[in-house]
Formats: structure tokens, sequence, C-alpha cells
């Protein structure tokens, strides 16, 4: 691993053995200090994300006037050296702030579709920005359906998109609907606002609804935190208002399912066997199926409750056809591994690649092609063919990476091949993992 101060060279590895302990969840970090916060009582977090995204929501909570401590970490296993447990003392209820504030969000979507929701039903004068990415993706919908509740929200440039200026006051509940089919998180955010509305609430989804493990991911989270969401079917929601989350005491943060793609791709692709802890069979979030997938494609896999082990088939990995709109983060770890399978592999229904840290389905295809692949790209799809001969017919590419972490981790899968591959700017991956490219250089081998 050679590095200058914006590009990282990954030299030809075709090996990977060991075991890797992955950071926290990143959803569940910041559905989870964000509930804490909103919660009565003290909680303590365990295995914490230390990342961007979870340092824009413990900044934005803080100046909510929320207190979070952090203690030292003494488990010698922990997934990152400075995660130890942080203990977060509840509002008790909706933030309540005098003095007008300017939150700046970075481009954590999991920051600000929540805090957009909770602060809109809060009271005080919040102006919400972040990272230029961030004002080209999209929050018409969610602000919609809070308006149509009574909420005061203003776009601060373009109609539809953050920066956000909300007026926040007392919203009453009633019947409301959310379009769902370009991002879960404004589902996820309405769902944690509604309990604390004033009055009870009907939730009707409408559109195709994209990435559902992370609705179903936000409503078990909110029931550890004691509030009720009674699910009439898969569209409707019956949500009591007045109702006050209240800590669990200790809560666990699962490791990240995404961030454990790289590392399970690795095993396919490198013969393995590697072991990812902290994701199992019992995770929460919907990117462990990203398991099933390899599988699919000729991968063994060793389920256990908080652990997944893969090592590579006795055949190599094929291609197919999968549809990933339930995994779309993970599914670009997918189009990166199929480099390295017999055949086309083609990627599905992910139309809202598009909307995320950059244009992924374009960025994807452009940075495919580079490596020679054979790549063609439609509105929601991708279909990635690698070139005659296979892995070792590969080129060295310089992959650029659109500040976006996922395509610096996943191309870091290049160098299962001769070629290896240069990652320019992978300081990006700091958004979810910052040492990403350390602990993934502690597996790979030469032999
Ligand atoms: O709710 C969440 O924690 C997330 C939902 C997904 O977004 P979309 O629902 O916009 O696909 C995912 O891509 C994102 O990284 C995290
Ligand atoms: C889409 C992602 O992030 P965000 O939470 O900002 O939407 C991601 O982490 O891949």
């Amino acid at each position: 691993m050679t590095s200058t101060t914006n590009k990282l060279t990954l030299a030809y590895r075709p090996q990977v053995r060991g075991a890797v302990h992955v950071p926290g969840s990143k959803s569940i970090a910041n559905r989870a200090l964000l509930l804490a916060a909103l919660a009565s009582g003290t909680t303590q977090l365990d295995n914490m994300l230390v990342s961007d995204d979870t340092a824009r929501m413990r900044e934005a909570l803080t100046a909510l006037g929320v207190v979070i401590t952090s203690t030292p970490n003494l488990d010698e296993n922990a997934a990152q050296a400075d995660a130890g447990p942080l203990h977060v003392t509840g509002l008790g209820g909706l933030p309540n702030s005098t003095s007008a504030l300017s939150l700046f969000l970075g481009n954590a979507g999991t920051v600000m579709r929540p805090l957009a929701a909770i602060l809109s039903a809060s009271v005080g004068e919040f102006e919400l920005t972040g990272e230029p990415r961030m004002y080209e993706r999209p929050i018409g919908p969610l602000v919609d359906a809070l308006r149509s509740i009574g909420a005061d929200i203003e776009y601060q440039q373009s109609t539809g998109y953050p920066p956000l200026l909300i007026r926040g006051r007392k919203l009453p509940g009633g019947s409301l609907a959310i379009d769902g089919s370009m991002s879960s998180q404004y589902v996820s955010a309405l769902l944690m606002l509604l309990p604390l509305l004033e009055g009870d609430t009907h939730l009707t989804l409408t559109g195709t609804i994209v990435s559902k493990p992370y609705i179903e991911l936000t409503i078990a989270m909110m029931t550890s935190f004691g509030a009720r969401v009674e699910q009439l079917n898969e569209r409707e929601f019956l949500i009591q208002g007045k109702q006050q989350y209240r800590s669990p005491g200790v809560y666990w943060i699962e490791g990240d399912a995404s961030s454990a793609s790289y590392f399970l791709a690795a095993g396919a692709i490198g013969k393995g066997p590697i072991t990812v802890h902290g994701v199992g069979s019992d995770s929460l979030q919907g990117d462990k199926a990203f398991a099933e997938v390899l599988q699919a494609m000729g991968a063994e896999v060793t389920w256990a409750p908080r652990s997944i082990t893969v090592q590579s088939g006795n055949e190599g990995l094929r291609g197919g056809m999968f549809d990933l709109n339930h995994i779309p983060d993970a599914a670009m770890t997918i189009a990166t591994a199929a480099l390295f399978a017999e055949g086309s592999t083609e990627i599905r229904n992910v139309a809202n690649w598009r909307l995320k840290e950059t244009d992924r389905l374009h960025a994807m295809a452009t940075e495919l092609k580079k490596c020679g692949a054979d790549v063609e790209e439609g509105d929601d799809w991708i279909r990635i063919t690698p070139p005659v001969g296979g892995a070792a017919a590969l080129q060295h590419a310089d992959i650029a990476t659109y500040d976006d972490h996922r395509m610096a981790m996943c191309f870091a899968l290049l160098r299962f091949a001769p070629c290896g591959v240069t990652i320019l700017d992978p300081e990006c991956c700091r958004k979810t993992y910052p040492d990403f490219f350390s602990d993934f250089s502690a597996i790979v081998y030469s032999n």
C-alpha cells in the first residue's frame, strides 16, 4: 500500500484470510444517537461508529442541548480504537431551542432527513445546511408530507432540496401520506417523529417503496426505545401521539453490514476464508443479504448469529441477474466483484443510486470501463462483463471516487487482479469507515 496525499496505490495481493471486526453501523448509530437524545433517561451506546456521518449527528444533537459523553475504549477487540462507549442523556421529548440555530449536516442523509422531521415539530428556528452534494439530493417528498400537517419549512435555494429553514411548531398528527419511491429515509424520518406528535397519525406510503429493509430497521429500533408502531399492511401505519421514547439502558450498535460487504466479497474472490465479526444472522440490517448474493454467485457462506464467514467456491464466481433494490449500498460491491465473475452480472432496480453521494450508476460505469470491463448503463440498471481473459486481463486504473466513500471502498477489490489499482482521494471513506484501507490491507496476502 503506497500513499501520497490524495491517492493510494494498492498492489496485487491474490489471497485473503483472517478476521475483521467491522465498525458500528452508520444507519444504526445515527438512529440510536437520535432516539437516545429524544428518550427519557441516559443511554449507553456500545460499538459506536466514529466517522463523518456520526460526527455530524453528534454535533447537531449537542447544539440542540443533548449531553453526549464518551468513555475510554477498554475492549481490545473493538473495531475502532477511538470508539469507546458513549453516554447520551436524553431530552425526554423534542428539542426546545431559545436561540436560532444553524446546523451543518455534511452529506449525511441519515442526519438531514430525520432532523428535518424532528425539528419541524420542535421549538425553535433551525437552518439545516450541508455540503454542496447535499443540495442536489432531493428532500421534497418529506417536506411535502410535513407541510401537509402544518410544518413551516422554507427552501433556501432550490425548491425540493436543502438547505432548509425550519420554524418549528407543535404538529397535530392526523392523516399523512409520504412518497417512498426515491428514498426510504423520508419514511424512516417521519416514523421516528410521529410518536412524539400531539395527536395520533395514520401514515400511508405511496409510490414503489425503495430500500425497504431500512424502514424495518427503523421500526425495530423505535420499538427498542419504547415506542409503539402499528403496521396495518405493507403501506399503512397507525402511530399514537404523545408517546415517549425510553432509554433501553445499554444499546449495542451492530457492525456495519455495508462495510462488511467489502471483506465478504474479498473472501469470495481471494480464496479466504474470512470472518467478519459484528454482522450475522441476528443482524437487523438488510445489507446482511449481500452474503446471499455472493452465495448465489458461487461463494461458500457460513452464518453465525453475529458473524459471517465467506470463502471462494470450487468453481469461482459466476455472474447473474440480481434485483438489489433492497440492498442499494452493498450492491455497489457486487458491481466490482462482477469483474472477477464468469460471464455478465446485471444489477437491477437501483434507480436511486443516482441520488446518493454521487450519481453512482454513472460513476460506477465510468470507472469499471477504465479497468477494461464492458459496461452498459440503463436508467435503473447496470450490466458488467469482464474482459476476455478475466481478472488477468483487467487494466490498472486511477479510480476517481467522486467524494463517494463506497466508490473508494468497493474498488479496493481490484487488488485481487494482477494489475492492482490506484484509488484517488481515498480519504473520502471517512464518511462511514475512516480506517477502511488499513483494515483491508491487514487481511490480504501474496500467497
Ligand atoms: O435509512 C438508512 O439508514 C439508509 C437508507 C438507504 O438510503 P435510501 O433509502 O435513500 O436508499 C441507504 O442507501 C443509506 O445509506 C442509509
Ligand atoms: C447513501 C449513503 O449515505 P446517506 O446516508 O448519506 O444517504 C451511503 O452511505 O451509501
